[in-house]
């Protein structure tokens, strides 16, 4: 009979679950019965899993073991139960290391329903409670199958087993025993055993295999529960690390609020300059507004200035054209009263004593009118033959009292001819001490003739520009000492020599190898002149401690162009200061005073010359007249200064220079003198008797 039963290895194998609930102290434990040990070993152990899963320890074991109707067997047949449960618990055990293999960490079922045991009496694991869930709810399925199984092994099975399967079930879970009672198998039905067996095995299975499938989900509880502390870890780091910046932020939400504070009270402050910004610029529209409308105002007057102005530069230009036709009739108009008052003027001066000369005896002196002067001698001598009253006409007399300002103004006609293009020239005569350089260069405080003809020259160029005439003015300084040319802008010894210009006129004299210096403002030509009185060749005489013994000769050359006109003017002015004339009988230098009075008396001769219009006129016969020959002939006019002394002990020297400038006066007033007769000497006289 025993062979008919199906071998262990021929039942489908349990899992390897099935030996922890299995435990082999339950097997052999004391309250292991007999009952249990006439059941065949795999039905045994298939009721203990359903004694065991209800978790009633040993006890319901053995109450459902003792339920069993099968009678105590004896110990020959429990040791070959031992060898069967042996053999399965074998195949059990290859089961579960097939499983390791598959699943190395799954636990042993009885530890876990041990853990589940405990873990529905110890709330406090967390882990037993996640595990437990699964594991109860596999259990009530479980037991919730254990009247299917009944019922169904109610249709197959033997009524004993039925009734033991439906005791256990019901000693399991009392109030699931609903369906009718089973029927009860014989003893000796072993093939209803068998059949009865194998639906309690296959429900049995069935019921295995869920709870395999429950206990897989309990397998991976383990890992799912390690991955969730994993988790748990990395979450608690992530929440540390969102804490950090959590206060980062809460830092930099301080920060900005700080800052939006900040920035909200300095956008009030914008707002109120904004406000105030927003004023003005109202005010600035309103204002660019009126400016506007002033702006268009003004272009529409600047168009009518535009047509106003161009008619005006028409008036300007026709004005300008008149102005230059009327500045060529005054220039003709100018030269011709200075033709009428005649091309050399003689004009006399008579100097002042000075503080230390008080003690020095002075003669008569009576001025008649302007051109008249009278002198008389205080000595007896003189009166008794007859000579000591001496009564001299001139252009112009000018008493001691005359300032330097009268006497350029007497001046500054010949000097605007010059600028018209006329050679001008004007020279002091009269003996040493009697006042030549002082009318021609002055004193720093009292400028004399030639320092106010640069100021006046400069100030006509100016007018002149406006009339379109640019002037350059060159000036030349050289003295003529014993009858040589020197250079006053240079110390170089230099042989220069006085030429005719190759291609110029006949009376065009230039002097060669002298230093020529273009000037452009008043300021140079002073200092010029202040250079060259500095190289003047000065020498002590009996008659004034500092004595000029030379001929200086200051040469001013303007060439003035007019662009427009396509027109050029070139004038020169001469300003020449004299030797001292001097008496032989007094002279110390007797060779300088031969020579100064050798020129001196050539210059007589040449004006003399002139005023008598000869034919040959001894220009050559000194180098003054030669230098001079330009300036004293043909178109030119020329000045000269007779300075006398007051004093006494000079009125021989005086009455000699008188009356060589009568002479010259004489002979120039050869026309005039009719005139002159007619209405007396005056000079006002005399210029309406030329008109
Ligand atoms: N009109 C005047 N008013 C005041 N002082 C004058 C006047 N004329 C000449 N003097 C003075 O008389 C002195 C002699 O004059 P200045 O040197 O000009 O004579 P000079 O004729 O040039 O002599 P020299 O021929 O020796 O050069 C100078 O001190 C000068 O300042």
């Amino acid at each position: 009979m025993e062979s008919r039963l199906p071998k262990p290895s021929t039942i489908k194998k349990p899992t390897p679950a099935i030996k922890p609930i299995l435990p082999s102290d339950r097997i052999k434990g004391p309250g292991t019965s007999n009952a249990n040990l006439t059941q065949p070993p795999l039905s045994r152990d298939i009721g203990n899993i359903q004694n065991i899963l209800p978790r009633n320890g040993v006890g319901a074991a053995a109450r459902a073991r003792a339920a069993s109707p099968e009678p105590s067997k004896p110990l020959a047949f429990l040791n070959r139960h031992k060898l069967r449960r042996s053999r399965s618990a074998c195949d059990i055990n290859e089961m579960r290391q097939t499983m390791k293999r598959g699943a190395p960490t799954l636990p042993t079922i009885p530890s876990k329903l041990t853990r589940l045991g405990n873990n529905t009496t110890n709330s406090s694991a967390a882990t037993g409670r996640a595990a437990s869930r699964p594991l109860a709810t596999a259990v009530k399925r479980t037991v919730a199958g254990g009247p299917t199984v009944a019922s169904s092994s109610n249709t197959t099975a033997s009524r004993p087993l039925a009734r033991v399967a439906a005791t256990g079930v019901n000693k399991a879970k009392p109030g699931a025993a609903s369906g009718p009672p089973a029927k009860r198998i014989a003893p000796y039905d072993f093939k209803a055993r068998f059949h009865d067996l194998l639906e309690k095995h296959k429900s049995l299975k069935t019921k295995y295999e869920k709870q395999i499938e429950d206990m897989g989900e309990l397998e991976s509880m383990p890992a799912q529960l390690e991955e969730t502390q994993n988790k748990l870890i990395e979450t608690e780091r992530k929440l540390s690390n969102v804490e950090t910046d959590r206060e980062c932020l809460k830092r930099q939400v301080n920060q900005q609020i700080s800052k939006i504070e900040a920035i909200t009270t300095s956008l009030g402050i914008t707002k109120d300059e904004l406000s105030k910004l927003q004023t003005v610029h109202k005010e600035v529209e309103t204002q660019h507004a009126a400016l506007s409308v002033e702006v268009q105002e003004l272009r529409e007057r600047n168009e009518q200035l535009m047509i106003s102005n161009e008619q005006l530069n028409n008036d300007l230009t026709t004005c300008r054209e008149q102005l230059f036709q009327s500045n060529m009739e005054r220039k003709e108009l100018h030269n011709t009263v200075m033709d009428l008052r005649g091309n050399i003027r003689v004009f006399c001066r008579v100097r002042p004593p000075l503080d230390t000369e008080m003690g020095r005896m002075c003669c008569s002196w009576s001025y008649h009118d302007e051109a008249t002067v009278e002198l008389q001698s205080l000595d007896a001598q003189s009166r008794n033959k007859g000579s000591g009253q001496q009564i001299f006409s001139f252009d112009q007399v000018f008493h001691p009292q005359c300032t330097q300002t009268d006497i350029f103004e007497m001046v500054a006609p010949l000097i605007q001819s010059a600028l018209d293009g006329y050679n001008i020239c004007i020279f002091a005569y009269g003996q040493t001490g009697s006042g030549k350089t002082y009318t021609m260069d002055g004193v720093p405080d009292n400028s004399g003739v030639i320092p106010r003809t640069v100021d006046l020259l400069f100030d006509s160029i100016k007018n002149y520009r406006n009339l379109g005439w640019e002037y350059v003015i060159k000036a030349t300084f050289l003295e003529i000492y014993n009858e040589v040319l020197y250079d006053l802008l240079s110390n170089e010894q230099k042989d220069m020599e006085i030429r005719m210009a190759k291609n110029a006129g006949k009376n065009d004299i230039y002097v060669s190898n002298i230093t020529e210096e273009t000037v452009t403002d008043p300021n140079h030509l002073r200092q010029l002149m202040q250079a060259a009185k500095m190289n003047r060749a000065t020498a002590s005489t009996v008659g004034n401690e500092r004595s000029s013994r030379s001929h200086a000769v200051t040469k001013l050359e303007l060439i003035g162009t007019h662009a427009g006109k396509q027109e050029m003017s070139v004038g020169s002015i001469n300003l020449v200061d004299l030797a001292g004339s001097e008496s032989p009988k007094t002279s110390i230098r007797m060779t300088e005073t031969k020579n100064i009075n050798r020129s001196l008396s050539e210059l007589t001769n040449v004006i003399l010359a002139l005023l008598q219009k000869q034919d040959h006129i001894p220009y050559r016969n000194s180098k003054l007249t030669h230098l001079l020959m330009p300036a004293l002939g043909g178109n030119s006019k020329t000045l000269m200064f007779i300075n006398v002394s007051p004093f006494q002990d000079c009125f021989q020297e005086s009455v000699k220079s008188l009356r060589f400038a009568a002479s010259v006066n004489s002979c120039k007033m050869a026309k005039a003198k009719r005139n002159r007769y007619l209405n007396s000497s005056s000079a006002s006289n005399n210029s309406s008797c030329e008109k």
